[in-house]
Order: C-alpha cells, then sequence, then structure tokens
C-alpha cells in the first residue's frame, strides 16, 4: 500500500492503493490534485487533520436499502404530534416549494440563496408561541438513530481515538442533530455541532437562535460568531463532506495554505448534477451509503504514522 520514492523520501500513497477511491461510483476530477493531498494529509498526520461534515444526508443516509424514510432534522421536527396541526401544513407547503429549488440544477447558486433566505425565515417565523420539549424530539429521533450512513460509528469512533476534532455544521434543526448523534453514541467530546437551534421565550417556541444557517451560507459567514476555526487553526488539513454543492464551501474561512479534500455524495438528480458536483467537490460518490471513504483516508493516515 505504501512506497518509498527514494530511501530519503516520505512514504507515498497511490490512489489506486485506497480501494474505495477506485470504485465505479466513485468520480474524482484530478486524481493527481487528491493523490497529492492525501500524501499532504500522510506527512502531517492525524494531528493536523480537522473533520468538517454537513449532517442532512451526508451523515445520514441519501436512501435505505430497504426503502425505509431517513427523517431529515426538520422532518424529525415535524413528526412531533404535540405541534399544531397549523404549523404542520404550513411546513410541508414550504418543503414543497423550495426543496424542488435547492435541489435544482439548473437554477444558479446565486438565484436559490434569495429562496432558501425565505424558506428558512418563514419556517423561523412558524415556530412561535407554542411549547415543544426537547424530550419530543428526542423520542422521533430514537426510531431513526439506525438511518446514519453505514460505518458512522466506525468513524466517528476513531476520529475521537485520534483526537481529530469534528465540526459537524448544519442548515438544519440543531436539536434534532445533537439528539440523533447523541442516541446513536456519536457524541464525543471532539465533535462540536454549529446549526439551527430552537429559541424560547417565556417557555414557548421564539423561532430559531441567530445567526440563521442555510444550504448556502455554510461558511465563514456563518461561522463568524463562533470562532470555530480559531479553536482549529492549527489544523491546516481538512476533510469536508456534504451532499449539496453549498457544502463545499465549509471551509471557506481557513487560510489559503490549507490543505483540503472535498467529497461530495451524489444523489439526487445524479446524471445531470455530476458535473457540477465535480466542480465544486474532489472526490465525488454516487449513491454510496457508506462511510468507506473518508475512513479509508483515515485508516491509511493512521497506518503512515511517522516517527518525530
Ligand atoms: N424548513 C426547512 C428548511 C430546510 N430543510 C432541509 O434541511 C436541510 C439542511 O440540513 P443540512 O444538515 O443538510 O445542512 C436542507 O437540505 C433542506 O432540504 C427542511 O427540511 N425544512
Ligand atoms: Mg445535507
Amino acid at each position: 500500500m505504501f512506497h518509498n520514492k527514494n530511501s530519503t523520501d516520505d512514504v507515498f500513497i497511490r490512489l489506486e492503493d485506497v480501494e474505495p477511491l477506485c470504485s465505479e461510483n466513485c468520480k474524482i476530477k484530478d486524481r493527481v490534485y487528491v493523490e497529492s493531498i492525501l500524501n499532504e494529509f500522510l506527512k502531517g498526520g492525524a494531528d493536523r487533520l480537522q473533520f468538517v461534515t454537513d449532517f442532512d444526508f451526508t451523515i445520514t443516509k441519501q436512501r435505505t436499502s430497504d426503502g425505509s424514510p431517513v427523517l431529515s432534522s426538520f422532518g424529525i421536527l415535524n413528526a412531533c404530534e404535540s405541534l399544531p396541526q397549523s404549523f404542520i401544513d404550513e411546513s410541508k407547503k414550504l418543503h414543497h416549494k423550495y426543496r424542488p429549488i435547492e435541489i435544482d440544477p439548473h437554477i444558479p447558486v446565486k438565484e436559490k440563496v434569495q429562496s432558501m433566505i425565505e424558506w428558512w425565515t418563514k419556517t423561523s417565523e412558524l415556530l412561535v408561541g407554542f411549547p415543544l420539549e426537547q424530550a419530543e424530539i428526542d423520542g422521533i429521533a430514537y426510531k431513526y438513530k439506525d438511518s446514519l450512513r453505514d460505518k458512522s460509528d466506525v468513524l466517528f469512533h476513531t476520529l475521537d481515538r485520534l483526537n481529530i476534532p469534528v465540526l459537524v455544521f448544519s442548515a438544519g434543526l440543531g436539536n434534532s442533530v445533537v439528539s440523533l448523534l447523541q442516541q446513536a453514541n456519536l457524541m464525543y467530546p471532539n465533535v462540536n455541532v454549529v446549526s439551527n437551534f430552537l429559541q424560547y421565550k417565556d417557555g414557548v417556541l421564539d423561532g430559531f437562535q441567530k445567526p440563521m444557517i442555510h444550504t448556502f451560507n455554510k461558511n465563514e459567514t456563518a461561522l463568524d460568531s463562533h470562532k470555530y476555526y480559531d479553536l482549529v487553526h492549527n489544523r491546516d488539513h481538512i476533510i469536508v463532506m456534504g451532499d449539496s454543492i453549498g457544502d463545499a464551501g465549509m471551509a471557506n474561512g481557513v487560510p489559503a495554505s490549507s490543505h483540503i479534500i472535498k467529497i461530495g455524495f451524489l444523489y439526487d438528480h445524479a446524471e445531470e448534477s455530476l458535473e457540477k458536483y465535480m466542480n465544486a467537490f474532489d472526490v465525488v460518490l454516487i449513491d454510496d451509503q457508506t462511510m468507506d471513504v473518508p475512513l479509508a483516508i483515515l485508516n491509511a493516515v493512521e497506518k503512515c504514522k511517522q516517527p518525530n
């Protein structure tokens, strides 16, 4: 698997040696670039790595093998029976209107942004004036804790073992994200969740806490107040994972000298969207419902640990 280019060189890995990167559904636009970044990761080791990942349909699957549904973090909220029917009806209408825009390969991102701001703002405005217990969200999340990608448990355990910080950066509902991660035993101390959390006033809901995070502002603008990158400034080797084109920008605030591998999970409109995904992400996985690729990268980094 590992090669020495010559006696003085560091060990070197070829993409062909990393099996999940060679499968038919793994598309890489610039193999030379990905190979060079992978070898930088190997040289730097786990101490220079950090992990930035989306949640909905990235940590969770895009489809299950038995056809059982995967609820998004907002879907978990909508399944709470104590919510007024008027909220559920309005929320469904919004989903029906805005979700097709979000995933339409023919609408430019610039145009989508306005629609996404509308979607999240209207949802926040609907969530006002009625009570909702976290325990109810936990009850629904429990039922869906198995909808995470295959080997998510191994991935998160490995990241914890290697002390690699993980940022789960989600435009979904943070209360559901944290609940699902906790119930799947993935909420290790190295995991940080930045997302939209419910706000309460006088014991009833009062929309989302600020700043609002939508599909296309998941970058340094939304992260600013969280000072996340200050926390991990010495970790300039970054693995980014997402299922939406906007997720490719999640590490935009880091110094230009950083080395990044962006992994995109593609499922909806796969054929039509492939080119755009290949331009945005370094590695595009079509209908891959596992964590095999990020795990293979981590395994390579761990195996190649070099003596100081
Ligand atoms: N009211 C809403 C707003 C958004 N969504 C979906 O949530 C997804 C965002 O979550 P990520 O973890 O993937 O950032 C987004 O893709 C929207 O489709 C929703 O269901 N309801
Ligand atoms: Mg997503």
